[in-house]
């Protein structure tokens, strides 16, 4: 479905309740499924939770995860794990082009049972569950996280616990750390020192526990758009969130400042205000949070502020190769972009073409991150129900904040 968003204007106070992390949800998820002594509160809402939910209690020989790169990647080590039983993991199109090797060699090495049905390092993947017995292995960092954190949710799991050594510059790093806190939180003990990680097995059952989800930080980055593009006095309220958090994408409260957003935490919410309309060129290293990387180059385009990103080489495989999709669709609204493999440069721009449609690339975060610009100019987001995948309701709630959108 394709839809119209007609040159808008926001309130100047509104508020919006945002669905739970999804990496926090996939997660928890995982864990209470290992350990079913949990109650979960505030579980995400978005595609890629309730397919790791219906996976997680299925009984069928092939589970498909479609585009949910968390869902494949935890997935692959929990099944690793359920000793007597094999499945065929498999997804989208896109995801048999998503490399899972790294992840499947160190299953391997652990003495897991995973063969490849198609492409060699690529989904789908045939697992037979056993019992892996050896607590020793190395892996390359620099690809991607999810590799690290499936590991380590399974790790309390295996009799002498695991011992992981991390091989390159280690990429996504918060969504580790997540990883780690969650286990503290349910009583694993871990440690995480230079380069090597270690997990303790698990001898005695977590303690019954209620566990809260805080809303989703990746998110709440279209809405930090949306009021650095708005009047100065406009504010947003978003809940339920923390000053704490485990989510490497709240570093927009810091990097939004450069667009004179100002974040007010109070009880549970934040509340997002417009206080300053100067703007200066913006350089920044996203390695650390890579999922906010469309949406502050859309802020830059429509603000015509230059930037230069860096720390985007994981951009390449995710839901599609980020990079080149910038590109295309910025150029399309009359934007300058270079991209390299792991970095993107806008020049400052001046007008905003009207109406052009945005393609989006079964990538929520295209359809996601392009919606503001409505704010000066009308556009069109192609195929715009690929937001469910991470936010169902997004333009439920853009409507309700005083976005005109027509199909
Ligand atoms: O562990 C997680 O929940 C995630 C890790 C990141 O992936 P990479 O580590 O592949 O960059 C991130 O982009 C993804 O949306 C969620
Ligand atoms: C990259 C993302 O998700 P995943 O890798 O879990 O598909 C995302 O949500 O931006």
């Amino acid at each position: 479905m394709q839809i119209t968003l007609h040159k808008s204007e926001i309130a100047q106070k509104s508020s919006v309740q945002i669905t739970g992390s999804k990496s926090e949800s996939n997660r928890l998820l995982l864990l209470k499924a290992l350990y079913p002594v949990f109650t979960l509160k505030n579980v995400s809402n978005s595609d890629d939770s309730n397919l790791m939910t219906s996976a997680l209690s299925s009984n069928s020989e092939i589970v498909d995860i479609h585009h949910a790169g968390t869902a494949m990647r935890f997935l692959t080590a929990f099944f690793a794990i359920q000793e007597g039983r094999t499945v065929t993991l498999t997804g989208s199109k896109r995801m048999k082009e998503r490399p899972i090797k790294i992840l499947v060699e160190a299953l391997k090495a652990l003495g897991a049972d995973i063969e490849y049905e198609l492409n060699e390092g690529f989904p789908p993947i045939k697992i037979t569950g056993k019992k892996l017995t050896r607590h020793k292995v190395s892996l390359a960092a620099n690809v991607s996280s999810q590799y690290i954190s499936a590991l380590l949710l399974i790790a309390s799991k295996l009799e002498n616990g695991l011992e992981l050594t991390l091989e390159g510059e280690i990429t996504s790093v918060p969504y580790i750390k997540m990883t780690l806190s969650l286990l503290d939180e349910i009583g694993i003990e871990t440690s995480f020192e230079d380069n090597v990680i270690t997990v303790k097995p698990n001898t005695k059952n977590p303690m019954p526990k209620t566990l809260v989800v805080e809303s989703d930080w990746s998110s709440a980055s279209y809405y930090f758009s949306i009021v650095a593009i708005s009047k100065v006095g406009t504010e947003i309220c978003l809940s339920s969130y923390k000053k704490n958090s485990l989510q490497g994408d709240s570093v927009l409260v810091d990097i939004y400042k450069y667009f004179g957003v100002e974040t007010i935490f109070k009880d549970h919410t934040i509340t997002l205000k417009k206080i300053s309309s100067e703007v200066q060129p913006l350089e920044l290293d996203l390695k650390n949070a890579p999922d906010i990387a469309q949406t502050i180059a859309v802020t830059c385009f429509t603000l015509g502020i230059p930037c230069d990103l860096f720390g985007l080489h994981t951009l390449k495989i995710k839901e599609t190769d980020r990079l080149v999709a910038l590109k295309t669709e910025i150029e399309k609204l009359g934007g300058d972009v270079e991209i390299t493999d792991k970095s993107l440069h806008l020049k400052a721009s001046k007008n905003i073409k009207e109406f052009v449609s945005i393609a989006t690339y079964n990538d929520h975060r295209m359809a996601m991150a392009f919606a503001p610009i409505a704010l000066k100019s009308p556009i069109v987001i192609e195929d715009a129900m690929v937001v469910s995948k991470s936010y169902p309701t997004f333009w439920d709630d853009l409507k309700s904040i005083g976005f005109k959108i027509s199909q």
